[in-house]
């Protein structure tokens, strides 16, 4: 049997003389059943199965699709919550969702990650998020060495994270998690999209985590005949229950003391899969019992209960303490290194994200670009439609209609980036929040404050060629008061941007953005004014941020005692800014309550979108 693999490219060297510091963490669970659905819908995905993982095993969950094996290690991890019975103790005693999610990482199938970033800055923000400021910047930095040299990744540090291949983006995932030094380590399906050589190079580096006397759980979908060998500890499930419980090594003297002979020659992973669909008949009942349906754990030789196989493992544990560890890395690093939940201080976090966006959004050269340029080009074809109108009684409603314009472009070219970055994002914030990088207030205030030199220097690049072609009045207060009003349009919409990106799934987020947003412009009092609309709907016009934009936006250009306009025509009705704002039902408005009213708006939307992220986040729980 061929269970020396060669490593080509790197090979990870775990294999040190210094204990896990962290502690290691023995998982067992008992009777554990989980369902979904409520009365007559109710659908029970795992029965009352039991179980036990070691630390310093790597630990395969094999099974059918559907069998329930994702379900399973997500109870084990704590992201699941509801609808379970049963028990999961940790190192003997019930598990405490608070510390076990402390010490334990989870690494989702697909490698959820900033594309823009490379994969040293994406390390150091990992250390300084996760080890606080405790942790001094020359050990962040001999960790970040460490671990990069670890798992192959020091010749890309330099490499943004959309070159990396496959296997880099995997081995990077389980590095960032590995910074903070977690006791368990859970991945779900690490090899899938990987070849066959990089899977077992992966499979390869979580056995030398292992050793390093951490628990490594992985979901396996099939295993080849070399990797199945790879994995010391070994656990079935199949329609939601266990099949067998044990050694890679005994798994086909299982079969064979149930009567079932694995032919020559076949790889036994297969051949399980096969008993689990049911290819050899319905044995699978009598496999379960033959485990208790993991209450025992099969050994070629005996068959032992699996308190008393973790007790026999834990003394062992003791004895090879030698056996272990992040080589080169000193005793009291490690010790620096334990897990603490949100380690970083708030601010660090806000900065430490903040940075981070910054980052990103600059590197998005395509998106960042497209959207100067669109501000650019947009605003010139406005000033060359509406060339030189401002000034002139005759032109006054088409000076109106760009007035809303203006409203309109701005809030849309704010919101719908949004809407599209932010829901791209959602799965990075889902893993990196759900392993305990940084609390959620401080990743929704960093990417609130990330856009805002946009909300601001966009309406600029688009108001000011608008503004000097269209002729509106010269004068440097009332460009500020029109400026200001787009730049809290621009904030309002980046904020409707982030409650449609979180609230909603990308093509229905960008649906509802657009078709639900128009409507409020209705209320705006351009298209119907105030005093025309029914009382018993024009209290809505108070909750629209487009009423205040108007208001401010009109009061900007015609209001403070404005004197008369030209007339290019014989006969101008509206020479007389008041009485045109009088029209509009606009004399009693004031700016400043109109900036009130977009700041007022500009909370509830922004509060919202904190909420329906806290929800998403709770619900994938
Ligand atoms: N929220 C849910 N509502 C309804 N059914 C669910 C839900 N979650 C899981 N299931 C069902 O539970 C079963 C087990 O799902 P699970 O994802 O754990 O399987 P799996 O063994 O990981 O499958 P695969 O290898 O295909 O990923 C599947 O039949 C799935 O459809």
């Amino acid at each position: 049997m061929d269970t020396e693999i060669k490593l080509s490219g790197w090979r990870p060297s775990l294999m040190g003389k210094t204990k896990l510091q962290g502690g290691s963490l023995d998982l067992t669970f008992s009777d554990l059943s989980y369902s979904v659905g409520k009365g007559k819908k109710i659908k029970i995905i795992l029965h009352q199965i039991n179980g036990s993982f070691k630390s310093g095993q790597l630990t395969a969950i094999l099974g059918p699709s559907g069998a329930g094996k994702t379900s399973l290690m997500n109870i084990l991890a704590g992201l699941k919550k509801s609808g379970i019975e049963g028990k999961v103790h940790v190192n003997g005693a019930e598990r405490d969702f608070k510390t076990f999610r402390k010490k334990s990482a989870y690494i989702t199938q697909k490698d959820h990650l900033l594309k823009n970033l490379t994969v040293d800055e994406y390390m150091i923000s990992a250390a300084h998020l996760k080890l606080g400021n405790d942790v001094s910047n020359n050990d962040k930095i001999s960790t970040i060495e460490l671990v990069m040299k670890t798992l192959g990744l020091t010749n890309s540090q330099h490499t943004r994270i959309t070159c990396l291949s496959g296997g880099e983006r995997k081995r990077l995932s389980i590095a960032l998690e590995l910074i903070d030094n977690p006791s368990i380590l859970f991945l779900d399906e690490p090899t899938s999209g990987l070849d066959s050589s990089s899977s077992l190079q992966c499979v390869a580096l979580l056995r030398e985590i292992a050793r390093s006397g951490r628990t490594v759980v992985a979901t396996i979908h099939q295993p080849s005949f070399r990797m199945l060998n790879h994995f010391d500890h070994l656990y079935i499930v199949a329609s939601g229950m266990c099949m067998y419980q044990g050694p890679v090594g005994s798994l086909v003297s299982y079969f064979k003391s149930m009567n079932l002979n694995c032919p020559s020659y076949h790889n036994p992973a297969d051949f399980a899969l096969d008993v689990a669909s049911g290819e050899y008949g319905y044995v699978l009942e009598k496999l379960v019992s033959g485990i208790e349906n993991g209450r025992k754990i099969y050994q070629e030789t005996s068959m032992a209960t699996s308190s008393e196989v973790l007790s026999n493992d834990t003394e062992d544990v003791e004895e090879n303490e030698e056996v272990a560890m992040l080589s080169g890395l000193p005793k009291n690093k490690l010790e620096s290194v334990s897990r603490l939940i949100n380690a970083a201080p708030f601010h660090t976090q806000v900065a430490v994200l903040l940075g981070r966006t910054w980052r990103t959004i600059w590197r998005e050269k395509i998106l960042t670009t497209m959207r100067f340029a669109v501000h650019v080009v947009v605003a010139f074809l406005v000033g060359f439609l509406f060339w030189q109108i401002g000034g002139d009684a005759a032109s006054i409603f088409n000076n109106v209609g760009l007035i809303f314009f203006n409203m309109l472009f701005i809030t849309a070219a704010a919101l719908m980036p949004t809407v599209l970055t932010f829901a791209l994002d959602m799965k990075v914030v889902i893993r990196e929040h759900l392993n305990q990088w940084y609390s959620l207030k401080a990743y929704y205030l960093a990417k609130t404050l990330a856009d805002v030199p946009f909300q601001i220097i966009f309406p600029i690049v688009y108001l000011v060629p608008v503004y000097f072609m269209t002729n509106q009045p010269m004068s440097l207060e009332r460009f500020g008061l029109q400026l200001g009003m787009m730049i809290w349009l621009s904030l309002v919409g980046q904020g409707l941007g982030l409650f449609f990106g979180t609230a909603f799934s990308i093509d229905v987020a960008s649906f509802f953005a657009a078709t639900s947003t128009v409507p409020l412009f209705l209320l705006s009092g351009f298209f119907v004014t105030f005093d025309s609309i029914p009382s018993y709907i024009n209290w809505l016009t108070y909750f629209s941020f487009a009423r205040y934009g108007f208001e401010g936006s009109m009061l900007s250009v015609y209001g403070y005692d404005r004197p008369p306009l030209n007339c290019s025509e014989s006969y101008c009705h509206f020479r007389f800014p008041e009485k045109f704002l009088e029209q509009f039902d606009l004399t009693q408005s004031s700016y400043s309550l109109s900036v009130v009213g977009l700041f007022i708006n500009y909370i509830i939307i922004r509060t919202a979108g904190y909420f329906a992220l806290r929800y998403k986040l709770r619900h994938v729980r």
